[in-house]
């Protein structure tokens, strides 16, 4: 180390390579000769005419796509790399001169993202371990709503016993909620003291809270508290009223002590103004308006934005990602910090395979190989100069000093005032926020076009997953909002391919070629949805038919189908297993694979076409995170929840008719009429047949077994059988 090492300090993070990558590369080798095996097969075994002849035409298409997609992911598996950090060195070297860190948490609508979710998210945050004069919390709330102004402005008096509770006795994690759902019974009595006294003061403030939340507004004695709540005389609705800026705890003021004494950090609240003949932008709107206001109040080197969903669950996060971003040697090149983003509510099985963890674990390490991975919107760190539009250039070098000179004898009243006018709508007019500063608007995955254009000014990122997880949310706990969370993110990354912000024509020279591939396999998502769709209809059909369209089981061509089937689903199974998931975790995987393909995906790429033509325009639809007793116990016990009429799910039940429909007709016709021997020829349809069969007993199930709420609503198994039968009479004037 040592010799090549800039001031010769020992480094503040290690990288290190997978191991056992030979093995796995030859695995890939030998898998990628039977993906061109049978692409050759389809190439020299066109038939002669006839609807077999388009058929196969079709089965190459998909096949190429197929061969195509996976070798995209297989770029991201050739060179993964994990990071450890050494934190104590930091504070060794650098406790004293720790930046300011100003972090950024967003929500949008009180109902759907309940006000004690959001406060308990403030104060995990706010309590980090890290010096409370260096840290400033802002709240955007983009549901402009009182409901969520009056719980945060409780949220900074419960801050007061909260944070010196959670230093004294280092707890974690520092969301209230979360860490008495999960205190221990093991220690001394001035701590159980202290925690009675805390949970206390949280229940009383919970109990203020949700009669105010049921009420629906809040009391005029309360009202009359707080400077604040007048503002809310002139708030029209959440899409018409005036920026509103509240400085709850004021981090200059000598007089904002916790309730031994010590400083506290600033917290903030922020509704950006809104008009209904401005666009807003949804989050990326929002972000780009706290990091105007943030750099007026706190100024912060260092960002960190999180969901409203997002506690931190690790109080420890914020000098993790210092390491990084403060290593003399390669700290300098990294714009962002990327965790994973993690779930605390994922059932054993996760049912509907929300949680990404292999995903991550595997992807993500991957990008990070080749300069880093995107940004996914939550559990982010940023260097303030790379999120604002700032190039790397090699004489780079940070200014930690900024932010933290205390600004002037500034009233915080007209501190206020003066920030204000930076969340005002026609702030941006004219400026380069949305297109080269800030988060990039015209997208719904800001996210990840936001990473895009980072990498492609020269800034590197970084994967890190700790062993104690850094965040914890809320994944959906729905099937329908599951697929409309992914019809939002495949739509907008195709709609990212496609614009001037897809990264093969911003990053030129910046972006290496290997991560612009691995970008395609998310950006790509949504085209997986046509060959899906026809490899779950027509093999099917033709099956019905009696038209072959794979090898005989007798000919040597049938080898590579099966290496390539066997191959791919014991590679995909081994790495759930590798990182401790069940194999009906898996199984479930494939599942709602397959169901996301037909379903979301479909329509996030027709939805995304029509965007992409100018017809029609993506919203930024939010995902609920609250759900009824009875929608959760089904989700605990991992019952599929349909309940209403979709279609989305019209389409999977269809299909999923069409192919039991079509097993049982393709059986009956070889048991009564044409014999066993009529089997070789089709056997492979057989198979894949009898697997989405069994791939779709839920939805069956769901058709025609179940009786509760979280069934198929009835008109659906009607639509879906018509659609059904339709669809397998319809070819025969064609055969
Ligand atoms: O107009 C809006 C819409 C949303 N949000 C906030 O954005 C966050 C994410 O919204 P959510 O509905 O929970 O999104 P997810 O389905 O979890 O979406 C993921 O993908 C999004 C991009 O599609 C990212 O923005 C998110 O951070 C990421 O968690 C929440 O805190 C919302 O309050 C706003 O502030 N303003
Ligand atoms: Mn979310």
């Amino acid at each position: 180390m040592g010799g090549d090492r800039k001031e010769g300090y020992l480094p503040l993070f290690e990288t290190k390579e997978a191991k056992g990558r030979i093995a796995y590369r030859m695995f890939v080798i030998s898998m990628f000769v039977g993906v061109c095996l049978i692409w050759a097969y389809r190439v020299t075994h066109v038939p002669a005419g006839g609807i077999r002849r388009w058929a196969w035409y079709g089965m190459f298409g998909a096949e190429l796509w197929f061969g195509f997609y996976w070798i995209l992911t297989q770029l991201v598996r050739w060179r993964p790399v994990y990071r450890y950090t050494f934190k104590e060195r930091l504070s060794q070297r650098y406790e004293d001169y720790l930046p300011a860190v100003d972090i950024f948490v967003c929500t949008a609508d009180p109902t759907m993202e309940p006000p004690m979710l959001v406060i308990n998210t403030v104060l995990s945050l706010i309590a980090y371990d890290y010096p409370s004069d260096k840290l400033a919390v802002y709240l955007s709330d983009d549901g402009g709503s009182d409901l969520t102004f009056y719980p945060l402005l409780e949220a900074s008096h419960f801050a007061k016993h909260w944070i010196p509770f959670c230093k004294k006795f280092k707890v974690d994690p520092r969301s209230p909620a979360a860490y008495f759902s999960r205190a221990s019974e093991t220690h001394d009595s001035h701590y159980i003291e202290a925690l009675s006294i805390v949970k206390k003061l949280y229940e009383e403030m919970e109990c203020r809270i949700e009669s105010v939340v049921k009420m629906g507004k809040v009391f005029e004695e309360i009202g009359a508290k707080h400077k604040g709540f007048y503002e809310w005389n002139s708030v029209l609705n959440s899409h018409n009223h005036q920026a509103i800026l509240q400085i709850l705890i004021d981090g200059r003021d000598p007089n904002a002590l916790d309730n031994e004494g010590c400083a506290l950090p600033t917290l903030v609240y922020l509704a950006r103004e809104k008009r209904p003949q401005h666009h807003h932008n949804f989050k990326a709107g929002s972000l780009n308006a706290l990091i105007r206001v943030s750099s007026e109040i706190s100024n912060g080197p260092i960002i960190l934005n999180v969901d409203c969903d997002m506690y931190s669950n690790n109080a420890e996060t914020v000098r993790d990602a210092l390491c990084f971003f403060m290593d003399e040697d390669k700290g300098h090149q990294i714009g962002f910090v990327q965790y994973p983003q993690k779930f605390e509510n994922i059932t054993k099985n996760d049912i509907y395979s929300n949680s990404f963890r292999v995903l991550l674990k595997v992807e993500f390490s991957g990008f990070d190989g080749y300069g880093g991975p995107p940004y996914i919107g939550t559990g982010c760190f940023f260097r303030r100069e790379s999120l604002c539009g700032k190039k790397y250039g090699k004489d780079y070098k940070a200014d930690w000093k900024q932010g933290l000179k205390t600004q002037g004898k500034e009233t915080v009243e007209d501190l206020e005032q003066r920030a204000k006018g930076f969340a005002s709508c026609g702030y941006e007019l004219g400026t380069q926020w949305g297109k080269e500063m800030g988060l990039m608007y015209g997208t719904v995955v800001e996210d990840v076009t936001t990473s895009v254009a980072i990498h492609s000014k020269g800034w590197k990122s970084t994967y890190f997953d700790p062993p104690r997880d850094a965040f914890l949310g809320l994944a959906p706990t729905t099937l329908l909002q599951s697929l409309v969370q992914h019809k939002r993110w495949v739509e907008g990354h195709l709609h990212l391919f496609f614009s001037q912000h897809c990264p093969f024509i911003r990053g030129h020279g910046k972006i290496k070629f290997p991560l612009k591939m691995a970008y395609c396999i998310y950006n790509l998502w949504a085209i997986n949805s046509i060959p899906t769709l026809y490899y779950v209809v027509i093999p099917p059909l033709c099956l019905l038919h009696g038209i072959a369209l794979f090898p005989e089981i007798t000919s040597p061509w049938f080898k590579p189908f099966l290496y390539v089937i066997i191959a791919r689903y014991t590679c995909s199974l081994g790495e759930f297993l590798w990182f401790g998931e069940t194999v009906k975790a898996w199984l479930n995987y494939e599942r709602i694979w397959l169901f996301r393909r037909t379903s979301a995906y479909l329509f996030g790429t027709i939805d995304g076409a029509l965007n992409l033509l100018g017809i029609a325009k993506s919203a930024f639809t939010i995902t609920e995170k609250v759900a009824d007793d009875e929608l959760s116990k089904r989700y605990e016990k991992e019952i599929m929840e349909f309940g209403t009429t979709s279609l989305m799910f019209t389409t999977l039940a269809t299909l999923a008719m069409i192919n039991l429909l079509c097993l049982c007709g393709a059986m009956k016709r070889v048991v009564m009429d044409d014999g066993v021997g009529a089997v070789g020829p089709l056997m492979l349809q057989f198979a894949l047949c009898g697997l989405l069969v069994m791939i779709n007993i839920p939805v069956y199930e769901g058709l025609f077994l179940r009786k509760d709420k979280g069934r198929m609503p009835p008109s659906l198994t009607f639509t879906s059988s018509a659609l059904a039968v339709l669809a397998c009479v319809i070819i025969i004037p064609m055969h």
